[in-house]
C-alpha cells in the first residue's frame, strides 16, 4: 500500500448538530463574548493548548481536537455556534494538499453547469467559463451554498503528510491528519446521504465515474441528454490539470499574485506515487506503520 501517495477528499454537507451530540445549532444559546467586546472569547482562545506550526511561522491552538491557526479560532467558534446549514448546502472538506483544488473545480463545474456551461464542443479557449478567469478557490463565492477551506502555502502532500506525524516540537495545521480522515470516514458510513468520501487516487483512475457519483450526491444527476452531449467528459476536461495550468487565471505564474502564491502551489504534478521523490524509505515505513495502527479495524483501506 503506497500510503504516502494517498489523498483524501470527503465531500458533503456535514451534519454539524450530529458531530458531538450537542444541541442543534438553531437551539444553541448565542455565544458569549462574540458580539460584545469578546473578552470571554479572547480568554477562551488563550486558554487553549498551543504549538507552533511545523512548516510555517504560525501559532496554532487546539480547538475541539484539531490544530487551527490562532487567528482563525474566533471564526471557528462563531461558525460552530451560529452556522445553520441548509439541507442543500455542500461543504468540500479536504485536508491541504489532498486534491482540494481539483475537487472544488469539479464540484463547482458540476453544480454550476446550468448557469456556466462546460464547453462540450467549442474549443476550451473560447469558453467564458469562470474557471478560465479564476482559480477554483476564487470561484466559490459565485455559487451560493458551496463552501470550502482556505488556500494553503507552497508545500507538497508528502511534506504535509510527513509533518502530520506526532511531534513534540510542533503541530500541523488542521491536524491530527488521522483524526480528520477518520472523522469523515466514519461519518460517511453512518450518514452516507450526508457525507461522500472520495479518494484522490479514485478520482485519477475514473474521473467521469466520480463526477457522476458526486452529481448524484448533491442532487443534480446528469440527464440522458447531458450524457449524450458529453457534459460529464466536458467537466472532466475543463478541470484537468493541464487545462487548469494553461487558463488565463493561472498563466501568470501566480494563482494569487497579491499574496505571491505561485502556480505550483495548486497545480504541480498530479500523479500517484510522487512521494518516492520526497520521502526516504525509512520515512515511508514510518508512515505505513502509523497508517496501519490508526486505520486498523476501521474498514478504511486504500488500493
Ligand atoms: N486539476 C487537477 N487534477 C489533478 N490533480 C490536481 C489538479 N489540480 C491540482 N492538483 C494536485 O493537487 C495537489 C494540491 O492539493 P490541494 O489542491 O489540496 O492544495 S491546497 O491545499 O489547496 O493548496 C497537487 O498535487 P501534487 O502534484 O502531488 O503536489 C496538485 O498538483
Amino acid at each position: 500500500m503506497a500510503t504516502a501517495g494517498i489523498s483524501f477528499s470527503p465531500v458533503g454537507p456535514v451534519p454539524f448538530e450530529d458531530v458531538d451530540g450537542e444541541l442543534p445549532a438553531s437551539e444553541r444559546p448565542a455565544p458569549e463574548g462574540i458580539d460584545d467586546g469578546d473578552d470571554h472569547l479572547a480568554d477562551m482562545v488563550s486558554s487553549l493548548p498551543s504549538k507552533m506550526e511545523v512548516n510555517l511561522p504560525l501559532k496554532l491552538r487546539l480547538y475541539r481536537g484539531f490544530w487551527l491557526a490562532e487567528i482563525h479560532v474566533p471564526a471557528a467558534v462563531a461558525l460552530r455556534r451560529r452556522f445553520v446549514p441548509r439541507p442543500d448546502d455542500v461543504i468540500v472538506a479536504s485536508l491541504p494538499k489532498c486534491g482540494t483544488t481539483w475537487l472544488i473545480a469539479l464540484t463547482f463545474a458540476t453544480m454550476a453547469r446550468h448557469v456556466h456551461h462546460p464547453p462540450t464542443s467549442a474549443p476550451a479557449s473560447a469558453s467564458s467559463h469562470p474557471l478560465h478567469r479564476l482559480n477554483p478557490h476564487q470561484c466559490l463565492p459565485f455559487l451560493e451554498g458551496l463552501f470550502a477551506p482556505v488556500l494553503m502555502p507552497d508545500v507538497s502532500f508528502a511534506e504535509t503528510l510527513e509533518s502530520y506525524r506526532d511531534d513534540d516540537g510542533g503541530a500541523k495545521i488542521y491536524g491530527p491528519f488521522w483524526d480528520h480522515i477518520l472523522g469523515y470516514w466514519h461519518a460517511s458510513t453512518e450518514v452516507p446521504d450526508n457525507v461522500l468520501f472520495l479518494r484522490y487516487e479514485e478520482l485519477l483512475r475514473d474521473p467521469a465515474g466520480n463526477v457522476r457519483k458526486m452529481a448524484r450526491f448533491v442532487g443534480l444527476p446528469f440527464s440522458e441528454a447531458e450524457e449524450e452531449a458529453g457534459t460529464v467528459e466536458a467537466i472532466v476536461e475543463l478541470c484537468s490539470l493541464d487545462r487548469m495550468r494553461g487558463f488565463e487565471a493561472n498563466r501568470t505564474g501566480y494563482v494569487d499574485a497579491q499574496r505571491k502564491i505561485p502556480r505550483e502551489t495548486l497545480f504541480r504534478k498530479g500523479v500517484v506515487g510522487d512521494w518516492v521523490n520526497h520521502m526516504t524509505p525509512e520515512m515511508a515505513r514510518r508512515v505505513d506503520d502509523i497508517v496501519a495502527d490508526k486505520f486498523s479495524g476501521t474498514g478504511l483501506t486504500f488500493k
